[in-house]
């Protein structure tokens, strides 16, 4: 099933720019974090995760971003190396920037949250002369994630990144991820959000973050086929509007949409959901899967993911997602 064309002769499958992170997600669970006393570290930052899930389900990825110029930086850079990951336009910050730092709670499965230090952090420091389009020139995908539009310079960088990718003929991704801390105000994500997907070809994002970006637009309902309708006007050929356990809903610019359930999971927190089922629905359309096939492949990964205390590590193999179907399908997980 060919949704959206891609260029077969290019060395790399998908490319991502915005934030590389660390997560400090809470070893005692199912408390407040007053109450946390220690914490296992992760490599984080959505775009990354989504990009290191891509890697994970054997396609040839690389990241473009800043870090940090300390241990925490430089333990990111090793992750990216040992997992395959291309790191030759991730740049080190010279400035004295910090690693941005997502410490999560998860008071019970269904109640996690947050706490995410983002001062001063290295990743919104990119800058557009820093993008290197000979790297996007080389990718089929190409993925952008909406926190990277929060401040300059790391905004224009973006920009600048989305007309690399129009000129070299990259499909081109926008995983919305509104995280309201990194922005002045709603009015100001919505302008820069609208202007991004106006470009875009794929769009993933929550009926909550497609809500926020039509703060200037009529849909008093929050229906869903009135938010995909919209994007057909402009670059997209896919919209995924993603409802948490209740499932996800995708549309195609030939009029078609699908309706995906959630698989079954043992949550043990819920973040990490969008970005493995970012990742495992982006594999399916790249192997050409139809829309349904590739929304079970990436509902799976999610439950996956958020039965696993990482998001990171936890992102799974083809096999892993695979065996998971069989294993609900055949009742052997409810
Ligand atoms: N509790 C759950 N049980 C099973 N599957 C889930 C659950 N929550 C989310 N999912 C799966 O993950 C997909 C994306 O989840 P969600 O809609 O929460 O996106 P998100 O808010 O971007 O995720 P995140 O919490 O990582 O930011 C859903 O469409 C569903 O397939
Ligand atoms: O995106 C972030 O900065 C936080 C992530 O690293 C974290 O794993 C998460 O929230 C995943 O959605």
């Amino acid at each position: 099933m060919t949704y959206v064309s891609f260029s077969k002769d290019k060395p790399l499958d998908f490319v991502a720019i915005g934030r590389l992170c660390i997560d400090l997600n809470a070893n005692e669970i199912n408390r407040p974090m007053e109450e946390t006393m220690t914490f296992t570290k992760y490599v984080g930052g959505s775009p990354a995760n989504i990009t290191i899930g891509m890697s994970r389900l054997g396609q040839k990825t690389a990241f473009i971003g800043k870090i940090a110029n300390d241990q925490m930086g430089r333990f990111i850079a090793d992750y990216l190396q040992r997992n395959g990951i291309g790191a030759e336009n991730v740049v080190i910050d010279r400035s004295g920037a910090v690693t941005g730092l997502a410490f999560t709670e998860i008071k019970s499965p269904t109640d996690c949250s947050i706490l995410m230090y983002r001062d001063n952090v290295a990743d919104l420091k990119l800058t557009a002369g820093e993008v290197s389009e000979d790297l996007i020139a080389q990718a089929k995908m190409f993925l952008i994630s909406g926190t990277a539009l929060a401040k300059s310079p790391s905004r224009e960088a973006v920009f600048q990144a989305l007309h690399y990718a129009k000129k070299h003929g990259a499909i081109i991704v926008f995983d919305l991820d509104y995280r309201p801390y990194t922005w002045t105000s709603e009015e100001e994500t919505a302008v820069y959000y609208n202007l991004a997907a106006e470009k875009c070809d794929i769009i993933l994002g929550t009926r909550e973050e497609f809500d926020m970006m039509e703060a200037f637009e009529h849909n008093p309902d929050h229906n869903d086929d009135v938010t995909a309708a919209r994007w057909f006007d402009y670059s997209a050929k896919i919209v995924v509007i993603k409802h948490g356990k209740e499932g996800s809903i995708a549309y195609t610019d030939d009029g078609a949409s699908h309706k995906a359930k959630s698989f079954p999971a043992k949550v043990v927190k819920t973040f990490g959901a969008g970005d493995s089922y970012a990742s495992g629905f982006l594999y399916g359309i790249m192997q050409g899967w139809t829309l349904e096939k590739s929304m079970e492949f990436g509902s799976a990964s999610a439950s996956i993911v958020i039965s696993s205390h990482s998001c990171s590590d936890a992102m799974p193999t083809i096999n892993q997602v695979l065996d998971y179907i069989e294993s609900c399908n055949s009742g052997k997980i409810i």
